[in-house]
């Protein structure tokens, strides 16, 4: 089959759904998704994708290191100046095809996942204490298989980066920036447009599905007491909602699928893919320390490319500092540990990590369990692009509320539901039980509470001086005795929410009780003794890993750029992803990257074309 029904001849290699749903489930129905997904042209995209370079040239005005949620923003930014030669370096291959439909089961722990895991710690101890942080490593990166939620951020966590110094990144200062990038369709009827704006590549609007149970849980929460929103980056940010996501055509829409693809035809715009950098190699010209190329691993050969104008480093909040030691830049202590030379003091490189951290309880509800992931589905989507598989369901609700511990408009807890999502089907047959052996099991929902002002913070190390070695992650979750106390609000806020008419009388809900290792015969069930134990066992680490190398004053000693996001005393390098993030925003913080990358590449506007960046 060719895709010439798509208007291009050429196939890419993009790895599929086998390496996620493995063994008979694979074999038997999903490799039929897979394959059909291949060739649905407006899904898969197999002609707008890009072409990558095999071979880079010996120049270019910018590089960018990694092609992820803020890379992938920058590059494209970057490649609109059309005078301007940049190359973007992806440690990764392309998309799956398969990844394209929201429902579709995560590639974690796959070839297109980093795999992180954190050191041995007293979180997580079902896992023995290591914690997993999954990480795209992929064009697009970790915006290829996270849950597309689109949340900003309330003022008041801004109103903390400017009290660390940093007066540029106020709400109101961000903004217009948040609305740059946005094409939201829902303007007028669930949004408006003091908030948000058309005319970005990203495009910002609801699933075309969602599960009923997740309408009659915003019927709950009215029922119980809580605030219900269209708008959680609007004038009324606290309460429960139907999140909007970024998604296009029913299809997941990653950072690369917007921004880099555009460009895929432009002359002065580079990608290369399995293309692995390991070093930024520092020189001094005028008595200033400047970046002067980047050293990288393509098909096992080293290249190094010049660079006249900026490195974009954009590898991640852990890759990030990973690369920036490798460099030789940072604490000399740490780099002394594994005999790498410091070329620049950066004391704050890699430390300070953070990421938001959850637990999970569950409830029963009385439908049946079937795998949502079926024929009939499957035809839904195509014809329609609409049906359970065009969407995360119920992981498109959320809720954003106050504790007790802050003020009502600074709220510092997240609600995560999942269920009505799918899992590897094994046989594409409507009404197949999500396990065979227990054809009667009833739906089991996850409510996750989320502490999103987490005051416990780790670090990153690097293992060895091997680039290819993984980084030492330290998460040093709950070292701080006030985190674990908002979560347990948020359990409490669970079960006020099930109490709810509706709840009871149309789906028979019920809190299920589990005795999280021996948490249940050394405290009584439903204490705080009890679930701080059982939090610390089945800690959910977020994967909202940021702040390792954050924005602050030069005279900050915990920080490692500019508000103008350049390197201290390396001005040349900018960083454009999680790593820049001085304080993690409340929810998910993609949307936070993408402005993030946006800001840099105005402010480079400014400082290069004399061009304001507002
Ligand atoms: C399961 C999951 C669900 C999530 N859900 C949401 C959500 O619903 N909403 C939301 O806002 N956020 C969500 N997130 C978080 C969000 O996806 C991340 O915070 C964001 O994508 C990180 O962007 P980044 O640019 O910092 O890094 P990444 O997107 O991870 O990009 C880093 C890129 O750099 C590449 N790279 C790394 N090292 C090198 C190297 N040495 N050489 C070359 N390339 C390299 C990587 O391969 C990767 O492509 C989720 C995350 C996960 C894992």
């Amino acid at each position: 089959m060719s895709f010439s029904a798509c208007g291009c001849e050429t196939a890419w290699v993009a790895p599929s759904i086998g390496d996620t749903c493995s063994g008979s489930e694979y074999v038997v129905f999903m490799s039929l998704v897979d394959f059909v997904i291949r060739y649905v042209c407006h899904i898969a995209d197999p002609c707008g994708r890009v072409v990558p370079k095999l071979e880079p040239d010996t120049e270019y005005d910018f590089i960018v290191i990694g092609a992820g949620s803020g890379g992938s923003t920058a590059a494209g930014r970057l490649a609109e100046i059309s005078g301007w030669k940049t190359l973007l370096l992806e440690a990764g291959i392309d998309e799956p095809p398969a990844s394209q439909i929201p429902a579709v089961p995560a590639f974690y722990n796959s070839i297109i996942d980093w795999n992180y895991t954190t050191t041995e710690s007293s979180a997580c101890l079902s896992n023995d204490g290591i914690c997993t942080w999954p990480r795209g490593k992929v064009l697009g990166g970790t915006s290829v298989f996270n849950g597309m939620m689109y949340m900003r951020g309330t003022p008041a966590d801004y109103d903390k980066w400017v009290a660390a110094g940093n007066t540029e990144w106020s709400y109101d200062k961000l903004l217009p920036v948040f609305k740059l990038s946005e094409n939201n369709t829902q303007i007028g009827s669930l949004v408006s447009e003091e908030y948000h704006s058309t005319g970005g590549p990203f495009t910002i609007q609801r699933f075309n599905d969602a599960p009923e149970l997740a309408y009659d849980i915003l019927t709950a929460a009215n029922q119980t007491g809580f605030p219900v929103t269209n708008d959680l980056n609007g004038q009324d940010y606290v309460g429960f909602a139907i999140a909007q996501t970024n998604n296009r055509n029913g299809a997941r829409l990653s950072l690369s699928k917007a921004f880099v693809r555009p460009h895929k035809n432009d002359p002065n715009f580079h990608v290369m893919l399995n293309s692995t950098v390991t070093k930024i190699i520092i020189g001094e010209v005028n008595g200033t320390k400047r970046a002067t190329a980047v050293e990288f691993v393509y098909n096992n050969h080293t290249y190094t490319v010049n660079v006249s104008k900026e490195v974009i480093l954009a590898a991640g909040a852990i890759n990030t500092p990973q690369i920036l030691l490798l460099s030789g830049i940072g604490d000399k202590d740490v780099l002394d540990e594994v005999g790498i030379e410091q070329v620049h003091n950066l004391t704050a490189v890699g430390k300070g990590i953070k990421n938001h951290v959850s637990f999970s309880t569950v409830v029963k509800i009385n439908p049946i369990n079937y795998v949502d992931l079926n024929i009939d589905t499957l035809n839904q989507y195509l014809q329609s692009e609409n049906g359970p598989l065009s969407s995360t369901g119920m992981s498109q609700l959320t809720a954003r509320i106050a504790s007790n511990y802050t003020t009502a408009d600074d709220p510092d807890i997240q609600l995560f539901f999942s269920g009505y999502d799918n899992t590897c089907a094994y046989s594409g047959e409507p009404e197949s039980p999500v396990d065979p052996t227990e054809p009667n099991d009833t739906r089991s929902i996850g409510v996750s509470s989320v502490n999103l002002h987490p005051k416990s913070s780790g670090n990153i190390t690097l293992a060895s001086s091997n680039p290819f070695d993984k980084p030492k992650i330290v998460a040093n979750y709950f070292s701080h005795p006030d985190d674990i106390k908002v979560i347990i609000s948020g359990i409490r806020y669970t079960q006020q929410l099930i109490q709810a008419p509706i709840l009871i009388e149309k789906y028979n809900v019920t809190f299920q009780k589990y005795s999280y290792g021996d948490c249940a015969t050394q405290y009584e069930f439903d204490t705080d003794e009890f679930w701080e134990c059982a939090i610390k066992y089945d800690t959910y680490p977020e994967n909202h890993q940021a702040a390792s190398c954050k924005i602050g004053l030069e005279s900050d000693v915990n920080s490692c750029v500019n508000q103008k996001l350049q390197l201290h005393g390396i001005p040349n390098i900018r960083i454009t992803d999680a790593s820049a993030i001085v304080e993690l925003t409340s929810g998910n913080i993609q949307a936070v990257i993408v402005a993030i990358a946006e800001r840099a590449v105005l402010y480079i506007k400014e400082q290069y074309l004399g061009e304001e960046a507002f």
